[in-house]
């Protein structure tokens, strides 16, 4: 088990998901973990396993080695001002999963000698299934090979060049919205053609994740798997086409696209 320490600024979503991924597989010890937020009432079940909760985020970082920055992005200039005084650059490493803060402004807000990460997780990291990008700069490989497993933890790790961070947001950490919406789309349309709304989110829920193994276990085009679903002349092509007459893929196509775009022009 590591023996870092850990502090989390911002305890929000996808804090409280890194939180409860590190903690459910035993990462480090419970009570190197250190949640910082303004209001903690919302973290006293990671007090009664043994973490630390703060709204004190100078304290919280105060031991900290490895230290998490899950807050808004319109949150992280009145962080790092508070904070910025009172990082030791030489030791401690700070991992920003904040969308649309690119390293050189983490750089500007506190420190061209920073180790600094920037990863995109996804709330699925609560239970061991995040999908987390990673860029950094200044960082040893030892620091490299602690972050890595860090998010491996929680789920499956890839780096990537930071250019490409504001699609990897797109993709893997809004994807978790479309992806459920899509899965609603199937319960509200499996309702009507019957079932119960419990079994239809069984249903629907577990053919999804049975498809997605498919891809991440056989490693083939999703293409590959459709055909062999698709009997000729059967219901599946019927209704795969009539969703495509009606826009599917091009939906979806466009609202990644958009949501791209509101990244971009933010930011
Ligand atoms: N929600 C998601 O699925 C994902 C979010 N992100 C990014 O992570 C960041 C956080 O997102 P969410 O967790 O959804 O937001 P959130 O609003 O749920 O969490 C932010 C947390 O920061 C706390 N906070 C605000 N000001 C603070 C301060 N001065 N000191 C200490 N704590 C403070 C808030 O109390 C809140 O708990 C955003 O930049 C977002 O873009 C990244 C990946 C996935
Ligand atoms: O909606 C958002 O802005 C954030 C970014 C990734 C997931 N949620």
């Amino acid at each position: 088990m590591n023996t870092q320490k850990i502090t989390i600024i911002g305890v929000g979503n996808i804090g409280t998901a890194i939180a409860e991924g590190l903690i459910r597989n035993q990462f480090c010890k419970v009570s190197n973990v250190t949640l910082a937020k303004r209001n903690t009432a919302t973290l006293h079940r990671f007090e009664e396993q043994g973490a630390k909760i703060t709204s004190d985020n100078v304290k919280a970082i105060s031991e900290a080695d490895y230290i998490i920055l899950a807050v808004k992005p319109f949150q992280i200039r009145e962080i790092a001002e508070e904070i910025a005084p009172h990082v030791d650059y030489t030791k401690q490493v700070l991992i920003s999963v904040i969308t649309g803060v690119w390293l050189e402004d983490l750089k500007t807000l506190f420190s061209d000698e920073a180790v600094l990460f920037r990863a995109m997780p996804n709330t699925a990291a609560a239970i061991g299934e995040s999908m987390t990008t990673v860029a950094h700069c200044n960082a040893t490989q030892e620091e490299l090979s602690f972050v890595t497993s860090l998010f491996e933890t929680v789920g499956e790790v890839v780096m990537i060049n930071e250019q490409l961070m504001d699609a990897a947001t797109v993709l893997g950490a809004c994807g978790t919205a479309f992806a459920l919406r899509y899965i609603r789309a199937n319960i509200q349309g499996g309702i009507e053609i019957g079932f119960d709304a419990n079994t239809a989110t069984l249903i629907a829920a577990q053919t999804v994740k049975g498809a997605a193994s498919l891809l991440l276990e056989n490693k083939t085009h999703p293409e590959q798997e459709i055909d062999k679903v698709t009997t000729p002349k059967g219901c599946t092509i019927a209704g795969l086409n009539e969703m495509e007459h009606q826009g599917f893929s091009s939906s979806l196509i466009r609202g990644l696209k958009a949501s791209y775009d509101k990244i971009v022009k933010d930011m």
